[in-house]
């Protein structure tokens, strides 16, 4: 579930901050939520004054932003490379783990961040933990969500079946799944956890995205700071 704050204009700076690093002939990732909607934004802009690029959308609301503000777009099913994915984050970790899916957009989301040559993270400074502690999105297939939701309790986890907001009943994600939000408190191994979850039958995809991303650009009041996986 998406936490609320974060300002707008530390979002802007990271999101424009990471679409400069595209050129021309890229084939690019664009995530899902608020701060990848200002680099969406950024990129449209770019397009108009000639930048060549070709984007691949993560979830309906990207979709429909790029053709808004006049991106081209390419099926993911028509990709084999990305070369650059830019994505949002509901929480970043010091060794640069994700909690994604607080938009339920983190299966298509893991699809194209994951095949991007280089996947760049666009936050503001609400998003940085250096432990992870928010709830990890699950998306199941419908009919699985009572087993497991079983299968996260003997994980030590509690899950919540997440609720529509304008809809009565739970958030269909764009895949027609459901989505269980967990709580496991302080995550000290995302990757144990990752692998844990994984192997549920049901689980479609979780929200831990680690060892993925290969930089975080944070917005600030001033400026933009960048953190690299390889420093
Ligand atoms: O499902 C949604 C995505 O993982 C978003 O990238 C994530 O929730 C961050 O969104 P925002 O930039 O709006 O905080």
């Amino acid at each position: 579930m998406k936490t609320p704050g974060g300002s707008d204009a530390a979002k802007r700076r990271a999101g424009e901050h990471a679409a400069d690093l595209v050129t021309d002939g890229d084939t690019v990732g664009l995530g899902t939520g608020s701060t990848a909607a200002h680099a969406i934004r950024a990129l449209g802009q770019a397009v108009e004054d000639g930048l060549d690029i070709r984007g691949v959308a993560t979830s309906y609301a990207s979709r429909d932003l790029a053709r808004e503000v006049g991106v081209p777009l390419v099926d993911l099913g028509a990709v084999e490379r990305i070369d650059v994915a830019i994505d949002g984050a509901d929480q970043v970790s010091d060794d640069l783990a994700l909690i994604k899916g607080g938009g339920a957009a983190h299966a298509r989301e893991k699809v194209v961040d994951a095949a991007a040559e280089r996947f760049v993270v666009v936050a503001d400074p609400s998003k940085e933990a250096s432990l992870l502690d928010r709830s990890v999105p699950v998306e199941v297939l419908p009919d699985a969500r009572g087993t497991v939701r079983r299968a996260i309790r003997e994980l030590d986890g509690t899950p919540t079946l997440r609720a529509a907001e304008r809809k009565d009943g739970p958030v269909v994600t764009d895949n027609g799944n459901l989505v269980l939000d967990c709580e496991f408190g302080a995550i000290s191994d995302p990757a144990a956890l990752a692998t844990d979850l994984a192997t549920l039958p049901g689980v479609v995809e979780h929200g831990l995205f680690v060892d993925l991303a290969d930089e975080v650009h944070v917005g600030h009041a001033d400026g933009v700071t960048v953190r690299r996986a390889d420093e």
